[in-house]
């Protein structure tokens, strides 16, 4: 077995997140034998010695059938709404299937902005350790009903990887209903017509070179490239993934001998670039010409307000905004050293047409993370 699986097996501490498609059912809503499976290799695991904190979708897939909704709703509303009828059924399945092992749990809903609100993070941190310490079971999920369009998580996989941070995990374990990352969607052939293939393991950005990373199933939301893009915020945090299929969690979670397993980045992030980065809200948006996209994200200068085409948003001076290129792609994050009024006033401009107290860079280099 590779030292990286060998790793993920024998994690100390580990968030588990399990996908809507997982758990639920179109048509019959939550489907309790499964959930009961999954909390038999969930309780082997914390009886091996490992604490779990778990991360589970499937509210609003467990909302759909009691409220008489055909499909998946796409509307934010209906989707809240069954999201709140959802977590209420979700929650007891959960406490009723680790009761069988005396097991208790307890919910932990949260937004993205507790992320980014420092006593938010403080307080959900605490409550977490306080719940392992007490021997309970954090069962974790988006807090779908006060979560605005703009401000959500987007997926589940990038909360599980964002509570990882938070808990300082050893390893994130995705549960799905795909037996891992393939070389294009599984349900489909690739553009040379053959079947996609398994990847066994990614050590880094090269081994996703050709992969189409598709979308997800009916009850699912982000697909295979929300789970990419968790798996790469995890590496920043040093964590290590392993994506598996739910049908396959005893063998996930006792050898990590299954599914596709993600190596972390040997230097983790600092704490400041990684909140730069993933967990804090973006106030605004920079559009930079190709000169500055090369010269702050690849030779990692500082951001000048000569090479800034367009500002929008009502940022001001400290908050983290997006910097885009011309076709509108993100190439980065940074802390923002002026208001929104100045930021107006400079753009286009060279640093010796400006007035003296606007001579600053608009983002200084140790302010600013390439994305
Ligand atoms: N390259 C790929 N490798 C694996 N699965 C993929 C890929 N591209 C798209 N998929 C699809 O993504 C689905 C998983 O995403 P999703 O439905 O959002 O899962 P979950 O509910 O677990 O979050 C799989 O069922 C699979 O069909
Ligand atoms: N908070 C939502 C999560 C939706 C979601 O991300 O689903 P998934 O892609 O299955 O992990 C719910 O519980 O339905």
């Amino acid at each position: 077995m590779s030292e990286l699986r060998a790793g993920i097996a024998g994690a100390r501490s580990i968030v588990v997140k399990i996908g809507s498609s997982a758990l639920t059912d179109l048509a019959s809503g939550l489907d309790r034998d499964r959930l009961d499976a999954l909390v038999d290799a969930l309780e082997a695991r914390m009886q091996a010695g490992s604490d779990v904190v778990v991360v589970s979708s499937g509210a609003i897939g467990a909302g759909i059938a009691p409220l008489g909704l055909r499909k998946r709703p796409t509307d934010l509303a209906t989707k809240q709404a069954a999201a709140s009828v959802g977590q209420l059924a979700l929650a007891h399945a959960w406490g009723t299937s680790f009761a069988r092992y005396r097991r208790v749990v307890g919910q932990v809903l949260l937004t993205a902005d507790d992320f980014s609100d420092r006593a938010h993070h403080a307080n959900a941190q605490r409550t977490l350790d306080r719940l392992r310490a007490l021997h309970a079971v954090a069962v974790v999920n988006e807090n779908d009903t006060v979560a605005t369009n703009e401000i959500r998580f987007g997926d589940n996989d990038r909360l599980a990887a964002l509570v990882a941070h938070l808990v300082s995990a050893d390893a994130l374990v995705l549960l799905s209903d795909v037996d891992g990352l393939y070389t294009g969607d599984p349900r489909r052939p690739g553009p040379d017509g053959r079947p996609a293939r398994l990847i066994e393991q990614v050590d880094g950005p090269e081994d996703l070179d050709g992969v189409i990373a598709g979308s997800g199933g009916a009850l699912g939301t982000g697909g295979m490239a929300s789970k990419l893009a968790a798996a790469r915020l995890a590496s920043d945090s040093g964590v290590p993934v392993l994506l598996a299929s739910a049908s396959d969690a005893a063998a996930a979670l006792r050898d990590a001998s299954v599914g596709t397993a993600f190596a972390a980045r040997p230097e983790r992030l600092s704490a400041r670039r990684f909140w730069v980065r993933h967990a804090a809200q973006s106030h605004g948006r920079l559009v930079l010409d190709d000169g500055a996209v090369q010269a702050v994200c690849l030779r990692r200068r500082s951001l000048l307000a000569a090479g800034v085409t367009a500002a929008h948003g009502n940022f001001s001076t400290g908050d983290v905004v997006d910097l885009v290129d011309l076709r509108g792609e993100v190439r980065g994050r940074g802390v923002v050293g002026y208001d929104a009024d100045d930021v107006a006033r400079m753009i286009g401009r060279s640093t010796d047409e400006l007035p003296a107290d606007l001579q600053r860079p608009l983002i200084h280099a140790d302010h600013l993370v390439p994305v």
